[in-house]
C-alpha cells in the first residue's frame, strides 16, 4: 500500500506531463518564466449528446493550488534525470529556482455545481507562465474527470424523476482514485448515497447498500438467509430476491417481512438485479400490496443508465430506488470530456496584454482571446443565456448582441436591463491566497440542485436537447475575427 499512501500524501506536483517540466525549464532559461500570461480552461461539446454539463472538481484545484510547492523528494527525483549525452535534464540552479518557488496566481473559477456549456471558461489562471504551465495537466485531470462524472450523475438522476439513486460503482471504477472522485462527483450530480466506504469517510457522502448473492448462496435455503440478515440489521432489510427464482423470492422476504412485523419492525423493501426489471417489478408489486407491505420499496439494480432508467419509466416499472454503478462512475458511453487549456493574452514589456488565438483548420478550435469572463442572464429563475466578454469593454444594458462562436450567423439580442445576472467566474485565488471560501460538499449538491432547476426542461432532455445559447459579445467576436485574420495573412486557410 506504499504507493497509495505516497501518492495521497504528496502534493501532487509532479502529477503533470514531463512537457510541462521542460517547459518551464526553458521559459526559465529564456527569461520569460516570470512574463504573465492569462489561460482558461473550458470544453468544446457537452459529454453524452447531452444539453449541458455539470462542473465539479474545483476543490481538489483549490486543495492542489494551496499545497503547490516542490518538496525535497520531487527534486532529488528531478536531479537524477540525464539527457541522452549524460547530462542532467534540468541544471541545479533551476531546481533551486523549483524549489523556492511560491503558487503567486490569481484563480477565478466557476463553482462547483454550476450547469455550464461549451467555450465558456470554467477556469482562468493568470500568473506567471511558468505557474500557468505547471497547473496545465492536473487542473484537466480533475476538472475533466470530476465533470464528466457529475453530467452523467446528473442525467441518470433526471432519469430517476427525482427518486434517490444509490452509487455502486467502486468494483468497477477506473482504478483507485477513479472510484473516490466518482463517488464525490456522482453525489455532486444527485445520487444520494455510495457504497464506497472511503469515500464516505473522507468526503462525508452518505454510505449504504444492500447484500449479495453470495449471501443468500451461503445457507441452504433463501429463506433462512433472509432471516439471518433480519435478525442482524433488523432496521436495514433490503432482500436481494433473484438468486434462484425472483417471484419466489419476493415471497420468502413477505415472509421475513412478517415476522419482522411481529416484532415491531418494518423492511425497508427488496432488489431485483436480473431478469426483465419491469415485469418482476411490477409482479413484485402486487405480491407485496396484496401481503400489506404497500410501504415496502423496489430497488433495481444491473448495469443501468439513464436510457434504461427512461424506458423503465415509460413502462411504468414499479421501481421505487436504482442502483446504479459501472456505467455511471466509468461515464461508459464517453470516457473523457475534453476540456483544454489555452493561453488567451500575454502581457508584453510595456505593460499592455496581448491577447492570442490558437488558429486551427476546424473553426470550432479556435480559441477565445483576452481577458474574458461568462456571465448568465435569468428571467423569473430560469436560465436565458450565457454572454463571453471581455472584462475590461462595457456592457450595454439597454441592448447586447451576443454570437455563437462557431457559427457568427447566429446571434441572440439581450435586453441586460430586464435580466437577472451573474457573473459566473468568482475569485478563488489573488496573487496566491485563497479568498474564496470553500462550500461544503453538501452545499455544492444543493447549489447543483438548484442550477439544474434554473435550467429549462427542453435542455435537459436526454436525447437530441434543445441548445442552450452561449454567445461571444459583440467586441469579443470582434476582436477574435480580427486576431484570426491578421494570423493567418493571406493565406485564407482553404489549403
Ligand atoms: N424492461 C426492461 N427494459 C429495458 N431494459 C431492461 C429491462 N429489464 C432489464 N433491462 C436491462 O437489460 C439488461 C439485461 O442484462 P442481461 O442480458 O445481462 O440479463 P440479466 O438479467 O442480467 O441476466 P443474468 O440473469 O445473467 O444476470 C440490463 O442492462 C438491464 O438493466
Ligand atoms: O450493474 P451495475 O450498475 O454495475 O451495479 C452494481 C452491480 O454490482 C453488483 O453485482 P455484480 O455486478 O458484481 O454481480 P452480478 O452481475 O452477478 O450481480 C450488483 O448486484 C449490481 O449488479
Ligand atoms: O449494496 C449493494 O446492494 C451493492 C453494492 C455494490 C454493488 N452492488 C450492490
Ligand atoms: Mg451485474
Amino acid at each position: 500500500m506504499k504507493i497509495t499512501k505516497d501518492l495521497y500524501q504528496s502534493n501532487l506536483v509532479l502529477l503533470t506531463d514531463f512537457y510541462q517540466l521542460t517547459m518551464a525549464y526553458a521559459y526559465w532559461k529564456s527569461g520569460k518564466g516570470e512574463q504573465e500570461a492569462v489561460f482558461n480552461l473550458f470544453f468544446r461539446k457537452n459529454p453524452f449528446q447531452g444539453g449541458f454539463t455539470l462542473a465539479a472538481g474545483l476543490d481538489y484545484v483549490i486543495d492542489f493550488c494551496k499545497n503547490f510547492k516542490f518538496e525535497r523528494a520531487d527534486l532529488d527525483y528531478l536531479e537524477v534525470m540525464k539527457n541522452k549525452d549524460g547530462s542532467p535534464v534540468f541544471e541545479p540552479v533551476f531546481l533551486e529556482y523549483l524549489q523556492n518557488l511560491n503558487f503567486t496566481c490569481d484563480i477565478d473559477a466557476v463553482e462547483e455545481g454550476t450547469v455550464v456549456f461549451p467555450n465558456a471558461p470554467l477556469v482562468r489562471v493568470r500568473g506567471p507562465l511558468i505557474q500557468c504551465q505547471l497547473l496545465e495537466t492536473t487542473l484537466l485531470n480533475i476538472i475533466n474527470f470530476q465533470t464528466l462524472i457529475a453530467t452523467k450523475a446528473a442525467r441518470i438522476n433526471i432519469a430517476a424523476q427525482g427518486e434517490p439513486v444509490l452509487e455502486f460503482g467502486l468494483r468497477r471504477a477506473q482504478g483507485i482514485d477513479g472510484a473516490l472522485s466518482a463517488s464525490r462527483a456522482a453525489f455532486i450530480g444527485g445520487c444520494t448515497s455510495t457504497s464506497n466506504v472511503m469515500a464516505g469517510k473522507l468526503f462525508g457522502i452518505p454510505v449504504a447498500g444492500t447484500h449479495a448473492h453470495s449471501w443468500i448462496m451461503s445457507f441452504e435455503t433463501e429463506l433462512e438467509a433472509f432471516q439471518a440478515f433480519a435478525d442482524a440489521f433488523p432496521d436495514q432489510c433490503v432482500f436481494l430476491v433473484d438468486t434462484y427464482d425472483t417471484l419466489n423470492g419476493v415471497k420468502n422476504a413477505i415472509k421475513v417481512g412478517e415476522i419482522l412485523r411481529s416484532k415491531g419492525k418494518e423492511m425497508i423493501g427488496i432488489r431485483i438485479d436480473s431478469g426483465d426489471l419491469a415485469y418482476y417489478s411490477t409482479k413484485a408489486r402486487l405480491l407485496l400490496d396484496e401481503a400489506g407491505f404497500p410501504d415496502a420499496k423496489i430497488v433495481a439494480s444491473n448495469d443501468l443508465d439513464e436510457h434504461i432508467i427512461s424506458s423503465l419509466k415509460s413502462q411504468e416499472a414499479d421501481i421505487n430506488v436504482w442502483g446504479v454503478g459501472t456505467k455511471l462512475v466509468t461515464a461508459y458511453d464517453q470516457p473523457a470530456l475534453g476540456a483544454v487549456y489555452k493561453l488567451s493574452a500575454i502581457k508584453q514589456e510595456d505593460g499592455t496584454w496581448e491577447p492570442k488565438v490558437k488558429l486551427s483548420q476546424q473553426s470550432l478550435k479556435i480559441n477565445i482571446p483576452g481577458f474574458h469572463n461568462v456571465k448568465r442572464y435569468f428571467s423569473r429563475g430560469k436560465a436565458v443565456a450565457d454572454m463571453i466578454y471581455l472584462e475590461d469593454k462595457e456592457i450595454d444594458p439597454k441592448g447586447v448582441i451576443i454570437i455563437d462562436p462557431n457559427d457568427a450567423t447566429r446571434r441572440k439580442r439581450l435586453m441586460p436591463a430586464f435580466y437577472q445576472e451573474e457573473v459566473l467566474l468568482k475569485p478563488i485565488f489573488k496573487m496566491g491566497k485563497l479568498v474564496y471560501t470553500i462550500p461544503s460538499l453538501a452545499e455544492i449538491k444543493n447549489r447543483a440542485g438548484n442550477q439544474l432547476e434554473s435550467l429549462d426542461k427542453t435542455h435537459k432532455r436526454l436525447v437530441n436537447p434543445h441548445l442552450y445559447p452561449v454567445g461571444l459579445e459583440e467586441n469579443l467576436h470582434q476582436l477574435r475575427m480580427e486576431l484570426v485574420l491578421k494570423a493567418k495573412k493571406f493565406d485564407n486557410g482553404m489549403d
